[in-house]
């Protein structure tokens, strides 16, 4: 089954178009990531998956059901932790959680939530003076409510120290063991490639990619930066490399030459250059990193 099915969804604001023509399914039971740069349309999308907001054409289905027709079954069933999620200064973080448990007519016990997002200490302290990260995890613990089928986290890392960050990709971990479906928004790549099953990336509102990060390496390519330590390089050295079949970039800092090339042309680089007269005292190699693929789709260098 899918838990969330979008079909030629369509938002404009005016001349503003924030989402355009967007088909996405994203299946039951796995980590979907949502990638794009800031205004690509990621929490446009998740207010049209929430109702929040109506696409100007195009249908929504969540859970099996319609967004729009079928709204408070959804909510029912899902858990969302909004994008810069804010408290009620004057409740605790206890009280956050009993009238989120009261909304959802749930049965959960808020001290074992407050315990699983690690606040518990300050269960009874006025959230007004929660830290960032401590705000952020009430909101996780509040969208934990009710064991939802479904998780839509909006930015769920942010504000978060590398400990809270670890903590919520255990929670997105455990939450799909035990089969609930997570959606979640997010820049940090790492958080990404940690957790997801698939991934989305938009850009200017538009799908550019939706594939496992292993599917998107492939589509990039098998770039490698090779790093190349010589103790002497003449220039005539550099330039055969650059005339090499399958090297893109070169860059000479001082006797250190770093060639992006494919993967299968290392060793000719490094072979030209010693029979050119260079003298080579240490090479390493580095693949494409999920940084250097968000940038490859979301500059318009590749399409899926
Ligand atoms: N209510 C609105 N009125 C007018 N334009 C809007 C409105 N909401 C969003 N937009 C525009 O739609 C585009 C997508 O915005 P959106 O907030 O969905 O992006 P985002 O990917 O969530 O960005 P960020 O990562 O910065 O949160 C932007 O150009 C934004 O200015």
């Amino acid at each position: 089954m899918t838990a969330i099915r979008l079909d030629g969804v369509t938002k404009r604001y005016g001349d503003v178009t924030a989402v355009n023509d967007l088909s996405l399914d994203v299946k039951e039971g796995e980590v979907f990531g949502f990638l794009g740069p800031n205004g690509a349309g990621k929490s446009t999308t998740i207010d049209l998956v929430l109702d929040f907001i109506r696409p100007t054409s195009g249908t929504v289905t969540v859970l099996g059901h319609d967004a729009q027709a079928e709204s408070i079954e959804i909510r029912n069933r899902t858990g969302v932790l909004p994008e810069g999620f804010s408290v009620y200064d004057r409740l605790t973080g206890m009280q956050h959680l009993e009238f989120a448990i009261e909304a959802k007519d749930a049965d959960d016990d808020p001290a074992e939530l407050l315990d699983r997002v690690d606040i518990l200490d300050a269960a009874d302290r006025k959230a007004g003076g929660y830290s960032k990260g401590m705000a952020q995890r009430l909101g996780l613990a509040m969208a934990l409510v009710g064991t939802p089928d479904l998780l839509i986290l909006d930015e769920p890392s942010s504000g978060l120290d590398p400990t809270g960050a670890r903590e919520m990709r255990e929670i997105i971990r455990e939450e799909q063991e035990r089969g609930a479906t997570v959606f979640f928004s997010s820049h940090i790549l790492g958080q990404v490639e940690a957790v997801c099953d698939r991934v989305g990336i938009l850009r200017d509102g538009e799908l550019v990619a939706e594939d496992s990060i292993e599917g998107l390496r492939a589509n990039v390519g098998d770039g490698t930066t090779l790093r190349v330590e010589t103790t002497s390089l003449p220039s005539a050295a550099v330039q055969q490399v650059r005339d090499i079949d399958g090297v893109g970039g070169v860059e000479r800092d001082g006797e250190t030459l770093t060639v992006d090339c494919d993967r299968n042309v290392k060793t000719t680089v490094i072979t030209t250059l010693e029979n050119a007269g260079a003298t080579v005292a240490d090479f390493d190699t580095e693949e494409a990193s999920l940084e250097d693929l968000f940038v490859a789709y979301t500059r318009g260098g590749v399409t899926a």
